[in-house]
């Protein structure tokens, strides 16, 4: 096998220098502005892969001047303690972007809480209104995990006009909204799921020219399923526990395999995972920006 030495698609490296930009519009318009973005994410219980992307959220925030306004719950918190909690920051003009972190523990009814906040704070795009305007190709709150691939690629001057693409997995936070950006970038899209035949995805995958596993199963995608120069983006997150004890993240995709076959590669971690973190801060911006422009032109209106 020739080897090809595929791009590593540098997330990490990325939303750094995202993380830059949004610092600096943050000093620029936190004087007219009068105070500065602020996002609360809410997560409950002890779900200790949830910790890690609170926490990486949480520094994230703060380095670039987001205020929190997180708040941890026990395991035992009930659907009004929580409901009761979203309506307060829906209600707090100090509150630009509301993160709802799943999976919820199942005695709550966590699409009952993600249709309560607001659309216009949901960080996160998973309002269904959110949902419905990226169905629509209108401007919206986008899902954080997708549109920080989309902007992955369009780093690396990857388009996916024409191409042939294939989501793996059909989660409502990753794999629709996925496919649905990957569809108005006018890539020809796939979709592989848990019904999908094994020959089936094999078949799907070796034709993609953008692959973008999102099922959470280590080893799914080895070179044997990559078309020679696809492109591949690795959304999966798997919590390997190491002998001593410790954990480290992989992906879905055998990536020392795989990237002898792809042109390009976004390994986990250090591809999607921290654009999520700077498509989230993003969110905030835009619902802060946005807020701040409708008051005013309501002040304006009201003179
Ligand atoms: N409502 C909701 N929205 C989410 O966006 C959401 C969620 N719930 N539940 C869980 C998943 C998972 N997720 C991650 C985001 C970033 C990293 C991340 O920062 N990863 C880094 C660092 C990993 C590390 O620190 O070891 C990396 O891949 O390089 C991980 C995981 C967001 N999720």
């Amino acid at each position: 096998m020739t080897d090809i030495a595929a791009r590593l698609l540098d997330g990490k490296a990325l939303a750094r220098s995202l993380q830059n930009e949004y610092k600096k519009r943050i000093a620029t318009l936190e004087p007219k502005i009068g105070r500065p973005p602020g996002l609360a994410v809410l997560m409950v219980g002890e779900n200790p892969a949830s910790a890690v992307y609170v926490r990486n959220k949480e520094r994230a925030s703060s380095k670039v001047g987001i205020a929190s306004f997180g708040q941890h719950f026990p395991v035992t918190v009930t659907q009004t303690e929580l409901e009761v909690a979203i309506d307060l920051l829906n209600a707090d003009d100090c509150v630009d972007g509301i993160l709802l972190q799943l999976p919820l523990p199942s005695h709550l009814d966590a699409t009952a809480l993600l249709y309560r906040i607001r659309p216009e704070k949901d960080a996160d795009g998973l309002h269904p209104v959110n949902l419905g305007r990226l169905v629509r190709s209108e401007p919206g709150l986008r899902s954080c995990t997708p549109a920080g691939v989309m902007r992955l690629l369009a780093e690396y001057d990857i388009d996916p006009a024409g191409k042939r693409a294939l989501v793996v997995g059909r989660s409502i936070l990753v794999g629709k909204p996925m496919a649905l950006m990957l569809l108005e970038a006018n890539a020809s899209v796939a979709i592989a799921h848990s019904h999908t035949s094994a020959s089936d995805l094999c078949d799907l995958a070796r034709k993609a020219d953008i692959l973008v596993p999102a099922v959470g199963k280590a080893g799914l995608i080895g070179p044997e399923l990559v078309k020679p120069g696809a492109v591949v983006v690795d959304v999966g997150i798997v919590r390997v526990t190491n002998p001593d004890g410790s954990h480290h993240l992989t992906g879905d995709v055998d990536f020392d395999g795989v990237s002898r076959v792809a042109s390009a590669i976004a390994p986990v971690p250090g591809g999607v995972g921290p654009m999520t973190v700077a498509l989230l801060l993003e969110n905030t911006i835009t619902s802060w920006v946005t807020s701040w422009e409708r008051r005013r032109s309501e002040a304006h209106a009201a003179l």
